[in-house]
This record gives structure tokens, sequence and C-alpha cells, in this order.
């Protein structure tokens, strides 16, 4: 049980974290994987690489501190934690592991600061945390074994077909290799893929489901990642695009997230993306057009040109059978083949307060997917033209809570 003297210690630490968070992240990760080298296949190691996930544990650590004494303020982060990590596989055995690594690394980056009172009243702080995840991913892994068609850990499908979207994307149609039934997820949740790479590692990545629900298959849809400048390139979707053919088999944890759209609304829908960021949305698209065909919805997509643009011919396919969908295409260079109005519509980027000035759009709920640059431009966007955030939702990929 935490203490209020334990809290009000946890407080005094913000000025420490601020200055210090990502100095103690990274001594915890260097900890971890030297003392429990296990664990590495459960982690990114790009986001390590790239710094990203010693910093997204570092806003973590700190957003706790600062709202120990009303941990609900937290209550969307956590949520958005505790999806990922069922879908990773994290369990309750893992806690402790950590809570060893991160007491360590407090002490010794804190040095004479790190008293008993202060040590006792962090691992307090952590025990309390560690309770409230366990507790909300053991309910998420009872609901995925319960459904109908679901399931708690990995379960191995069968690469059905392999589909070319783009020069760069390509789809993956997945069936199960016991021939059950599938679950009826929400379309916008992904699932983790897990791949035994060459050197017998076991590799973990999320991605969106990019099809909706139905009994036939669950569809992935990748782009392959390319190393450019300082960023790696992407080990498992390389991995997929390389190795994986039709016949073979990978597994995949139950679907998960919270990017899903709310079907006791009938208000518009507006969905957008940039690149690959358009998974989500196409599942999103089926799901709805299917299940409420009265309801506007407003698909504007941004890709960079038309060798690099997905899921053309089935958009617009959609649109002429749906009057009240409306598909906008966004081309940054438009090729002298590319036709207005068949390929693209708009050359440049997407303007998100340009569509939200759209009346026919008033009270719509928008949904943002993309490059991390794309997704700020249009939040922002939406934010200044009066769009209020409860209805403003997005899917970061990667560490999300850098
Ligand atoms: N939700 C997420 O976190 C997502 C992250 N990504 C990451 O972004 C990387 C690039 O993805 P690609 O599919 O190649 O997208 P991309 O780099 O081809 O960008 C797609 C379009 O988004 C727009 N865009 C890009 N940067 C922008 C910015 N700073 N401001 C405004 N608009 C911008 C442009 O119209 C561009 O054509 C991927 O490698 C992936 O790691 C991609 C999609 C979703």
């Amino acid at each position: 049980m935490l203490t209020q003297a334990q809290r009000d210690i946890v407080k005094s630490c913000v000025p420490a974290l601020k200055a210090h968070g990502l100095a103690l992240t990274r001594n915890f990760y260097t900890r971890m994987f030297e003392g429990n080298p296990e664990l590495k296949h459960l982690f990114n190691m790009s986001h390590q690489a790239s710094g990203e996930q010693q910093q997204a544990l570092a806003m973590a650590v700190l957003g706790y501190a600062q709202n120990i004494d009303d941990p609900s303020v937290l209550a969307p982060v956590i949520g958005v934690i505790t999806a990922k990590h069922v879908s990773m596989g994290i369990r309750a055995e893992h806690y402790p592991i950590v809570g060893h690594h991160l007491l360590a690394a407090i002490g010794e980056v804190m040095g004479e600061a790190a008293t008993a009172e202060v040590l006792d009243a962090w691992a307090a702080a952590y025990g309390q945390l560690a309770d409230l995840l366990i507790a909300a991913e053991q309910a998420l892994y009872t609901q995925a074994a319960s459904v109908p068609g679901g399931w708690s850990g990995w379960r191995p499908f069968h690469v059905q077909q392999v589909v070319r979207e783009s020069s760069e994307i390509v789809s993956f149609y997945l069936k199960p290799t016991d021939a059950g039934a599938l679950p009826p997820f929400q379309p916008g949740q992904f699932v983790s893929v897990r791949i035994v790479d060459a050197e017998g590692m076991a590799r973990i990545r999320q991605y969106s489901l990019s099809d909706a629900p139905h009994q036939e298959h669950l569809r992935l849809t990748v782009k392959r990642e390319d190393g450019h400048g300082d960023a790696p390139s992407g080990r498992v979707s390389t991995m997929l695009h390389v190795d994986v053919a039709e016949g073979d088999v990978i597994e995949l944890s139950f679907p998960q997230g919270h990017f899903v759209v709310d079907q006791q609304k009938a208000t518009p829908l507006v969905l957008l993306s940039g690149g690959v960021g358009i998974t989500p949305m196409l599942g999103m698209l089926g799901h709805v057009t299917r299940q409420q065909p009265e309801r506007t919805i407003h698909f504007a997509h941004a890709a960079r040109n038309r060798e690099v643009h997905a899921m053309n011919d089935w958009l617009r396919a959609m649109a002429a059978r749906h009057e009240r969908l409306d598909v906008e295409i966004y081309y940054e260079n438009v090729g002298v083949h590319d036709v207005a109005g068949v390929h693209y519509d708009k050359h440049g980027r997407m303007d998100a307060a340009q569509i939200a000035a759209n009346d026919r759009l008033a009270d719509a709920d928008y949904y943002v997917c993309g490059p991390r640059g794309f997704m700020t431009t249009q939040i922002d966007a939406l934010k200044q033209a009066g769009i209020p955030d409860t209805r403003i939702h997005a899917e970061f990929f990667g560490a999300a809570l850098a």
C-alpha cells in the first residue's frame, strides 16, 4: 500500500526525473538486457537503438510520478500500454524483473539522493502500478480467450495469399492453421506478429489489421521499411516482404487496441491517413459501410506519388458503390501520366482544416494515422479548427508514448 508520505517522496522526484529521466531509463534498459537477455525478444531493438523506447518510458515514469495522487488521469495512456503489452505476451511474471532493474537504475542514477525512504517509496509506487497493469492485462487475456474464435497467446496462421499493393506495400491474407473460427475484432485494432529470424531469435511487431472482420481471413498490409540516414531498416517488415511466402506460417496475437470507431454514433466519420497509415482505415471503411450504410464518411489519403500509393482501385470502387462516401487522394508529386479524379484528386499535402470546414462533416469524429509529421500537422490543424479532443482519435505506430 502506497502511503501519503511515499506519494510525496515520489512527487518530490519530479524535477530530478525531468532532468535525468532519460539517463534513468537508459540505465534501466541496459541493466535489464544484461541481466535478463531473454526479454530482448519482447522489445523492438530498433526502438532501443534510436532511443525512442527509452524516451517513451522516461515520459511514462514522469507522467506517473506527476499524477501519483490521481493515477486515473493516466487511464487513456494505461489503455494504450495494456493493449500493447497483451498483444506482445507480457505476463505478471515479467513485472518483478522490470521492478528489480528499475529500482537499481534509480539507485544508481540518483546516487546519494536515493535514500532508503526514496527507494521504498518507488518500490511501493511501482508495485501499485504493476498491480493495476497486471489486473487490466489479465482481464484482456481472459476476454481474448473467451470470445468465439478468440485465443490467448500465439496462434499460428498460414499465409494464404500475398498481394502487392504498391511498390513498397504488400498484403498478407492469413488463415489459422487450426482451421477454427476467426474472432469479431474491431476494425482499427492491431495484432502482433511473431516470426523467428535467421539467428533463431523470435521478433515481435505490431501491425494494424487492414480488413473488416469476417470469417474468410485476417489481413495485414505492411510497408517494406528500407533504412535511410540514421533510421535502420524495419527488421520484421523486411522479413515479411523478403522471406515470407504463400504457404508459410506466422504467429499472431489476438487483436487489441482502442483506435476504433464508435458504432453507437451515427455522426460523420473522417478518416485521414498518410502513407502506410492507410491500413487501419481500410478495415474501418469496409466495416462501417457494411454495418452503417447511412453514415457519411470522408476518406482522405495522402501519398508521396502513384508508385507508392496503395489500394486506389478498391477505394474508388467503394466510392462508386456508396453514395455517402467521399474519397479524396492527395499526391505530393504528380507524374505526367497521373490523372486527376482517377489516380489522385489534389496535388500537394492534406489540410485537415479545409476538410473540417465542410458543413457536411459537422459533428464528425476524426481518425488520424500516418507518419509522425503528418499526424502532428493534421491534429494541430483540427484543434485550430475548433474540433474538440474528444472527437480526434489518433494511432501512433512505434513506441507510442514518445
Ligand atoms: N501512425 C504511425 O505512427 C505511422 C507511422 N509511420 C511511419 O512513418 C514512416 C513513413 O511512412 P510512409 O508510408 O512512407 O509515409 P510517407 O513518408 O510516404 O508520407 C505519406 C504522406 O504523408 C504526408 N506527410 C509526410 N510527412 C508529413 C509532414 N511532416 N507534414 C505533413 N504531411 C506529411 C505527405 O503527404 C506524404 O506524401 C514509416 O516508415 C513509418 O515508420 C507510417 C504510418 C503510420
